[in-house]
C-alpha cells in the first residue's frame, strides 16, 4: 500500500553540518518548490544540474551567489519538486535566504521531515528511513556498513519474503474455508501446517540473534572494575588516548563512573572508569562503590583489574551479566599469575596492544552477524515477537478459520515493520527521532 501525499506546504531546512563551514547545503521540497526558485534566480536551472547563480530577495537585494539544483518531481529524494542551494557557509547568508524563503511562502521543516515525506510518496520503506537516521548517526565503520545493507534495503528483503510467503499461506487457507467439501488434496492442510512451523522457526532465529544489530546501533558497554590504585584511571587514559580520569597514588581517587567513548575494532564502546571496589566508610565512596558494582554487572563487558604485583584483594563483581576479562597490570613491576589472565602495564605500555585486540575481538562478537542482516531496533524486535506468538497459535489451531485469523495478525505484525500496513500511528515516533534536514 503506498500513501500519496497530499502536502502543500513547501519546507525547507539546512542540510549540512552545524558550526562553522565554507558552505552550507539548504534544501527546500514541496509543490512550491520550482516557484520559490524562480523568485530567487530568475530561471529555473536545468533538471539535476548544478548551476551557478545569483540569489535576489524580494526587494531584488543580492543574497548570494550560489550553486542551485532543481529536481522535479517524482524523481527527486521526496518524490517531490525539490531544490537544493549551496550557498557560501555562514549565519548572515542563511538568515537572509531563509527570510526570503518564508516571505515567499515556504515553512521551516519539522525533523525528518523530509524523509517522512520520501516514505509517504512510496520512495523509500519504513526499514530503508530508519536506515537513513542511522547513517546519519553512525559513528563507526561497522554501523555504517549495518545502516547502508538496511539502507539498500537487505533487511526490508527478509521481511518482505515472509510477507509474501504469509499472503500464499492465507490464500490457501482462505480455500480451505471456503471450499471444505471440494477435493482439496489431504497434504495441503498438512503443508499449510508445515510452512506455519517452518516460517514461526524462522522468525524465532531471527529473534534469536543475541541482539548483535540493536548493540552495533546503540554501542556497548565497557566497565572498567577492580580494587582501588590497582591502575584502572591509568588503563582508561590509555585505552582513549586521552586525559579522561585523574590518576593518583591514593586509593581511592575515582568515586563517581566516568565515561569516555571509544572506537573498538568498528565498535563503539562507552568506556566506564569506576571507584575501586572496596568497602568504605566514606559515604562518598561508598555511593561510588554501589555504582561500579550495578554499572558493572549491567554492562556487556567488565574488565576486572588486578595488581599483578598483590595478592587478589577486593571480591569480584557477583551477577555480571557481560563477558568477564581479567586483566593482571602493574606486570613491569612483577608477573601476573594465573591462566585467562591478560598481563599489561599501563604505565609503560606493555601487553596494551594485545588487550586492545582482546577487546576489539570481544567487541566484534557481539555485535557482528554472519548471514542474513540483524535486526536494529526495539520496534522491530517487538512486531518479530508478535508476529512469532502469533504464527505458534496459528500452528496449534485446529479450526481453519482461528489459524486464518492468526495468520492476518502475523502478516499485519510483519507489515508494521516495513510500513505497508497501520503506519499511521507509528510515524511520529519513528521520524520524530530524525535530524532536522532529513
Ligand atoms: N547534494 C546532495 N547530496 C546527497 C543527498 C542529497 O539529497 N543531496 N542525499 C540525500 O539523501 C544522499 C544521496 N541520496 C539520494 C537519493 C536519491 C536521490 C534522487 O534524486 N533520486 C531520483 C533520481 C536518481 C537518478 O536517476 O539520478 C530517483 O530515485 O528517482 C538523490 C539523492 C547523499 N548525498
Ligand atoms: N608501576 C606501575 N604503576 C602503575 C601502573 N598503572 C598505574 N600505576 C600507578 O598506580 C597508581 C594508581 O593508579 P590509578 O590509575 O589512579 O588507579 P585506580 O585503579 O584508578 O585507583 P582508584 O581510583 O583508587 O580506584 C598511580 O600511582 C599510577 O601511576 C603500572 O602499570 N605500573
Amino acid at each position: 500500500m503506498i500513501v500519496f501525499t497530499n502536502e502543500t506546504d513547501t519546507i525547507f531546512a539546512v542540510a549540512s553540518g552545524a558550526g562553522r563551514a565554507a558552505l552550507t547545503v539548504l534544501r527546500i521540497s514541496g509543490p512550491g518548490s520550482g516557484a520559490v526558485l524562480e523568485a530567487l534566480c530568475r530561471r529555473r536551472p536545468e533538471p539535476r544540474v548544478a548551476t551557478l547563480r545569483v540569489l535576489r530577495g524580494t526587494d531584488d537585494a543580492v543574497l548570494d551567489r550560489a550553486l542551485v539544483l532543481w529536481f522535479p518531481g517524482p524523481g527527486s529524494y521526496t518524490g517531490e519538486d525539490s531544490a537544493e542551494l549551496h550557498l557560501h557557509g555562514g549565519r548572515a547568508v542563511l538568515a537572509a535566504v531563509a527570510d526570503a524563503l518564508v516571505t515567499l511562502g515556504a515553512r521551516p521543516a519539522e525533523p525528518g521531515e523530509f524523509t517522512r515525506r520520501a516514505f509517504l510518496n512510496g520512495r523509500m520503506d519504513l526499514l530503508e528511513a530508519e536506515a537513513v537516521a542511522d547513517l546519519v548517526e553512525a559513528e563507526t565503520a561497522a554501523q555504517r556498513t549495518q545502516a547502508l545493507r538496511q539502507l539498500e534495503g537487505s533487511l526490508g528483503g527478509v521481511y518482505r519474503g515472509w510477507t509474501s510467503r504469509l499472503t500464499r499461506l492465507l490464500a490457501q487457507q482462505e480455500a480451505l474455508i471456503d471450499f471444505p467439501d471440494e477435493d482439496l488434496p489431504p497434504q495441503v492442510e498438512a503443508g499449510i501446517r508445515a510452512e506455519i512451523a517452518a516460517l514461526a522457526g524462522e522468525v524465532g532465529a531471527h529473534l534469536d540473534d543475541g541482539r548483535r544489530g540493536e548493540r552495533l546501533r546503540d554501542g556497548l558497554v565497557f566497565v572498567i572494575a577492580g580494587p582501588p590504585n590497582v591502575g584502572k584511571s591509568t588503563l582508561i587514559n590509555r585505552l582513549a588516548e586521552r586525559d579522561v580520569a585523574i590518576v593518583s597514588p591514593a586509593p581511592g581517587t575515582t568515586r563517581d563512573v566516568l565515561e569516555t567513548r571509544v572506537d573498538l575494532g568498528g565498535v563503539p564502546v562507552t568506556l566506564l572508569d569506576t571507584a575501586g571496589l572496596r568497602d568504605s566508610a566514606d559515604a562518598i565512596e561508598a555511593e561510588g562503590v554501589r555504582r561500579a558494582r550495578a554499572r558493572a554487572q549491567a554492562a556487556d563487558v567488565v574488565v576486572v583489574v588486578q595488581d599483578a604485583s598483590c595478592p587478589p584483594t577486593a571480591p569480584g563483581i557477583d551477577g555480571a551479566q557481560g563477558v568477564v576479562i581479567r586483566v593482571a597490570n602493574k606486570i613491569d613491576l612483577a608477573r601476573p599469575v594465573g591462566e585467562d589472565v591478560v598481563g599489561i602495564s599501563a604505565l609503560t605500555g606493555e601487553g596494551l596492544d594485545q588487550l586492545r585486540q582482546v577487546l576489539c575481538d570481544t567487541a566484534r562478537q557481539l555485535t557482528q552477524a554472519e548471514g542474513p542482516p540483524p535486526l536494529t531496533r526495539a520496534r522491530h524486535r517487538k512486531a518479530l515477537h508478535e508476529a512469532r506468538s502469533r504464527l505458534q497459535s496459528a500452528g496449534e489451531a485446529e479450526l481453519p478459520e482461528l489459524r486464518g485469523e492468526d495468520l492476518r495478525l502475523a502478516l499485519r505484525s510483519i507489515g508494521r515493520i516495513t510500513g505497508t500496513v497501520g503506519v499511521e500511528d507509528i510515524l511520529d515516533s519513528v521520524f520524530g527521532q530524525f535530524c532536522i534536514g532529513k
